[in-house]
């Protein structure tokens, strides 16, 4: 250990002159009134550099800096990369005595982040250089060069103790004449028995191989990874986005999306980047906050759900796009909206009665035209008025012309007929419009002369388009749509009927309007997560307007001219920098979706759109989704994905639950997917899952009761996961237990984990969707400890309190 902490006061040494060498660098840059160009640093040093700037971080909160290390046999060739490590995989033929006694040639330390010495040897390896690879890659199998693993636990500038796996245990091997030294048990097993909060850990001193095969690679293309639960595809995806950056910084400038189930599961990730050294370029998005504005946590239930999340609904969309304005058409009030902008006029907000009744406002935008949906609203306060959009009544060169609902209809659905999004064909409507105004005029034959004949038409178009009763006339005619009104549109059941034949059945066009209704006439209800795809879908149907072009994100290392913004003195948030990334960016370099077996048809376009230029990482399991067509969503999954090369891995290992629960959840996997294969737990606790039944009355009392108990017998946290219509009811009986214990709806559990977890009512899980086993699948593999299992009557539960559904 004294060897450790030698070499570790030696790291922070050299860390610090960096951080003293990067202030100079700042402070001269400004004294000369110019600042350093892309390039000024060559690509180490600017490495060690980055090491001093986010030294006081990682040095606060993170525990160990430095990590690993590994000891070596000499290599098949001398040849030394750009990290400074030899390169060979392989030892020399004569690294091995005959009498099976070796000495070690070289010793490398791993960390977060690479520095080198001032001779430019490397005092630690950064995780991600290919000269680290051998610390994850080589087993007892396979152990190339490595003879010694080491995983080191500090905290800030004190080593706390060292972990050893011997790669060759056969070999009698010396490091200086000395022989080597093994100490501790196995630096995997210390990381999985440990206490869990409500964030999880970085793995990187403990990758395995499987999984650093799926990190390191090559970016190209696809990468799907399929596994278990457990299997670490979370923490490998995290790693991964790491490592590309890593690898190429320049490239992923462009952006790392990184897209998953649930807020919940944001938040409990969100810590692991900066762990790892990476803060900026990656944004993590739950799927209901994908479209800019929108930050939608509600859950339809699951009906509505199947409904707004299947590639049927793009046909209902495109009805509904266009048959929105029809609602401004006809009868003698219109449905005004905020448009006119392309017409160049102010936007005027206008409301008015449709024929039915049913009060709307289109164009309406809770942000304002600049809110951060981007999609144009009122931008000013007029009071509204009611305009009539059944016939359009103007004066030109003195006389009253009129355009009566027929004819009005008819340019309509010429326009229509083209298949531009509806606001991209305002300007066609305004043309069509002054066109039959010209005929009606009678003017057109009055010159033969082409060019006066050119003159009194513009003078006559002038005439028109200055006039109040037009500009009005359009706007509530041809209002500029947004995707939330539209949505809120769709909540009308009779239109919804029309906007749905022949798509959707009765029931489910019925479902969904009542769903969408919810969003109230201005569409400024809350959304559910599935309603963000939807205006996803709607924003590229209706065309939304330009958005003002923002500056491209720059790389720091790249553009040494931000120098100020390096230093550790305001340090933005992971969620502020992801939220600012987000606002500027709509489409990525890598996308990284996580629980990817739950994305819907609909969501998948959604993901999709913003990976159109991108490479991408695709982790899931089919056995945990909760979408009730697999093949739909695979089908929108490939579009997504376009015909690029794809590269599979399998992930095997359930480093998460222990034997006793992997054993349990395996009969429901059996149940829910015959024949798919669990993954191996590596560890067992000798505690097996415990069963308690109730009467439905006792439910609250008994769950309370179980979690309590949970929480006496594990140091972190517990969750009690019941079926979704419970979620609330659960919050109140364990009111008061503190918050190392939380209530989840089945669906919110995805991705997530605790020490202990108690699971309420099995039956009323899996009966909840057609996906509900794979949904109680999820919810019995949370726990890295304990769990208990409480059943209801309706779980038919034997004596012993085991449920129907958990029983051989
Ligand atoms: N190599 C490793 N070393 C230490 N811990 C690991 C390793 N791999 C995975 N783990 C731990 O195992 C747990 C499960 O990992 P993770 O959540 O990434 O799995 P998952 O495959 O995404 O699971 P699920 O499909 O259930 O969401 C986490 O606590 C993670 O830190």
């Amino acid at each position: 250990m004294g060897v450790e902490q030698h070499h570790l006061d030696q790291v922070y040494r050299r860390l610090e002159e960096k951080i003293h060498e990067a202030e100079f660098l700042m402070n001269d840059a400004a004294k000369r009134g110019q600042v350093g160009t892309p390039g000024a640093l060559a690509e180490r040093d600017a490495q060690v550099f980055r090491a001093g700037i986010h030294l006081n971080r990682l040095n606060n909160e993170f525990e160990d800096f430095l990590f690993g290390r590994v000891d070596l046999l000499r290599g098949k060739d001398g040849q030394k990369g750009p990290d400074g490590a030899f390169t060979s995989v392989e030892p020399a033929d004569d690294a091995i005595r005959d009498d099976r006694t070796a000495e070690i040639a070289e010793t490398l330390h791993i960390g977060r982040i690479g520095v080198l010495d001032s001779d430019y040897a490397p005092l630690v390896i950064d995780w991600r250089a290919p000269a680290a690879a051998p610390f994850y890659r080589s087993t007892p199998v396979d152990p190339g060069r490595v003879v010694r693993r080491r995983v080191i636990r500090s905290k800030g500038r004190k080593v706390l103790g060292v972990e050893d796996d011997l790669m060759r245990p056969e070999l009698t091997a010396t490091l200086d004449g000395d022989p080597l030294a093994v100490i501790g048990d196995g630096a995997l097993m210390a990381a999985l028995g440990q206490a869990r909060s409500h964030t999880m850990r970085d793995i990187v001193s403990s990758i395995q191989a499987e999984q650093d095969l799926v990190i390191r690679a090559p970016a190209a293309s696809v990468t799907e990874v399929a596994g278990g639960p457990g299997t670490g595809k979370t923490a490998v995806a995290l790693h991964r986005a790491a490592y590309l950056l890593y690898q190429d910084r320049r490239r992923y400038a462009g952006g790392i999306l990184i897209v998953s189930p649930t807020p919940l599961l944001v938040a409990y990730t969100e810590g692991v980047l900066p762990s790892l050294g990476e803060e900026g370029q990656v944004a993590i998005r739950a799927v209901g906050s994908l479209v800019d504005g929108a930050e939608a946590t509600a859950y339809d239930e699951p009906a509505v759900a199947r409904v707004k999340g299947s590639a049927r609904m793009i046909r209902v969309l495109r009805h509904a796009a266009r048959g929105a304005l029809e609602g401004a058409s006809g009868g003698s009030g219109g449905t005004g909206g905020s448009g006119g902008r392309s017409a160049g006029q102010g936007g005027r907000q206008r409301q008015g009665q449709l024929r039915d009744g049913a009060q709307l406002a289109f164009g309406e935008d809770p942000d304002g035209p600049d809110g951060p949906d981007g999609l144009g609203g009122p931008d000013d306060d007029e009071p509204a008025r009611t305009v009539r959009t059944d016939r359009l009544r103007v004066v030109a060169f003195g006389r009253r012309l009129e355009l009566a609902e027929p004819e009005l209809h008819r340019i309509r659905q010429t326009v229509l007929s083209g298949t531009a999004p509806v606001n991209l064909l305002r300007p066609r409507a305004r043309r069509l419009l002054l066109d039959a105004l010209w005929t009606k005029s009678g003017s057109a034959g009055r010159h033969t002369d082409p060019e006066l004949a050119a003159e009194l038409r513009s003078s006559f178009d002038e005439d028109i388009t200055s006039e109040d009763d037009f500009t009005g006339f359009l706007d509530a005619w041809w209002p500029e749509l947004t995707p939330r009104a539209v949505l809120a549109a769709m909540g009308d059941e009779r239109r919804l009927g029309r906007w749905s034949r022949r798509v959707l059945n009765q029931g489910e066009s019925r479902r969904l309007a009542r769903s969408l209704a919810r969003l109230g006439p201005d569409g400024k209800g809350a959304l559910s997560v599935h309603d963000v795809a939807l205006l996803d879908e709607l924003e590229m149907l209706l065309g939304a307007p330009p958005r003002p072009r923002k500056r491209r994100e720059l790389d720091p290392l790249d553009q040494l001219t931000g120098l100020e913004e390096l230093m550790p003195t305001r340090e933005e948030t992971q969620r502020e920098r992801a939220e600012r990334l987000a606002a500027e960016r709509t489409e990525y370099a890598h996308v990284i979706v996580d629980e990817a077996q739950d994305l819907t048809p609909m969501q998948w376009r959604m993901v999709g759109r913003r990976g159109r230029q991108a490479t991408w990482t695709v982790v899931g399991d089919a056995a945990q989704s909760s979408w009730s067509d697999p093949d739909e969503a695979a089908e929108a999954r490939d579009e997504a994905l376009g015909t690029r090369p794809r590269r599979r891995f399998t992930l095997t290992v359930n480093y998460r639950n222990p034997a006793e629960i992997a054993e349990l959840a395996a009969k429901v996997l059996h149940l829910a997917m015959p024949g798919m294969e669990s993954p191996r737990a590596v560890r067992s606790t000798g505690v097996r899952p415990r069963f308690a039944a109730v009467g439905d009355g006792d439910l609250a009392a008994t769950v309370r009761e179980e979690a309590r108990r949970l929480l006496e017998r594990v140091d972190g946290t517990v969750g009690v996961v019941v079926a979704m219509h419970r979620r609330e009811q659960a919050a109140r009986w364990l009111a008061g237990l503190g918050d190392r214990v939380v209530a989840l709806g089945s669906l919110e559990a995805k991705g997530l984990e605790y020490d202990a977890t108690v699971v309420v009512s099995p039956a009323d899980i899996a009966d909840e969707s057609p996906a509900g086993l794979r949904v109680l699948y999820v919810a019995l593999t949370r726990a890295t400890q304990q769990l208990t299992v409480v059943s209801a009557a309706r779980d038919e539960p034997d004596a012993d309190g085991v449920p129907d559904l958990l029983r051989e």
